[in-house]
């Protein structure tokens, strides 16, 4: 995937979703952010239109404070949340959504998560996910953490498929093969943990490329991101840090150097394994 699918011009860009809802390329992750009105503020000032919250984050009232305080219109911004492990089921699905809403205090969620494929339960789930999108509570619906076994298993008793997938990805870990599965079945990719959960800056590779480009490194490897079609949620709770990682418009990877962040994988992950994880 290159960027000449995409014009990649500004931060108010956005993939065009299988249901036509537009989701920004780039988001702000609040994972762990200490200060989540603040960056949220200020992310949104600088022009991010899209925050990636889940209810375990334990923040979804902060987020829903700042979208909510915005001058930014809050059809201009995109508001992802995700269902919990111990969530899981249909009724209580339908439950968790109602809680996360009720947190926001927003009239909806663009896109509501499968936050990790919960065995025996990711099924009924989806089935809870489907009935609020039917209902129109929901732009989109999605999943996260799903490997390609998953979703082939989920899309065999879906009626809707799923519109994101939302997953570890960064040097160390491409996952090609899901990438390209997720390609072919339209399900927008999306990185989390896109700087290896700060790991990336130790890499004097990266670091190279940096220099090379005059950027920094958050900049190169969230490029190198959209360049491949895969949209991305960075955190950061520092104000210039939200500011600059961002600017990632006005240069070029080219390909070779898109190639080389491509070879530099070698499977290893930050976060849990889809497969292997127990909470
Ligand atoms: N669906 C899922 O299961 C998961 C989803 N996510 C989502 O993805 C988001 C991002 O992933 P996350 O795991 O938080 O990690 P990231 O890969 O985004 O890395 C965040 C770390 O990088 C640091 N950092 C950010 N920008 C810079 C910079 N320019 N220079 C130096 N350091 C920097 C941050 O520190 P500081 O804040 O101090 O700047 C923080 O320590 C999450 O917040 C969450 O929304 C994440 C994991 C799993
Ligand atoms: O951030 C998330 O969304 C996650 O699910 C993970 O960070 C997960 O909670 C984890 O890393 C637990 O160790």
């Amino acid at each position: 995937m290159s960027s000449s699918r995409h014009q990649l011009t500004d931060l108010s860009g956005t993939f065009e979703l299988k249901n036509g809802v537009r989701m920004p390329y780039l988001g702000l992750g609040v994972f762990q952010c200490d200060n989540v009105v603040e960056a949220v503020t200020l992310a949104l000032e600088t022009g991010y239109r899209l925050v990636d919250t889940a209810s375990i984050y334990e923040n979804e009232a902060e987020v829903g404070e700042a979208v909510r305080a915005s001058r930014v219109p809050r059809e201009e911004i995109f508001v992802t949340s995700k269902i919990w492990n111990t969530d899981q089921g249909y009724n209580s699905t339908l439950d968790a959504f109602e809680a996360s809403l009720k947190r926001t205090r927003l009239d909806y969620l663009d896109l509501c998560l499968i936050h990790w494929p919960v065995e025996g339960k990711y099924k009924e789930t989806w089935r809870a996910l489907e009935t609020l999108y039917r209902e129109k509570r929901v732009r989109a619906i999605g999943v996260s953490n799903f490997l390609k076994h998953h979703l082939e298993d989920l899309m065999a008793d879906a009626t809707v498929i799923p519109m994101v997938n939302q997953v570890e990805f960064h040097p160390y870990l491409v996952q090609q093969e899901l990438v390209d599965f997720c390609f072919s079945n339209v399900i927008q990719y999306q990185a989390c943990s896109p700087m290896m959960r700060g790991n990336v800056f130790k890499l004097d590779a990266m670091n190279a490329l940096a220099e090379k480009y005059s950027k920094t490194i958050a900049q190169i490897v969230l490029r190198w991101d959209l360049q491949k079609g895969v949209a991305t949620i960075p955190k950061s709770s520092k104000k210039e840090r939200i500011i600059t990682n961002a600017d990632i418009f006005d240069f070029e990877l080219h390909p070779d150097d898109v190639a080389f962040i491509d070879s530099m994988d070698c499977g290893k992950r930050f976060g849990p394994d889809p497969d292997n994880f127990d909470f």
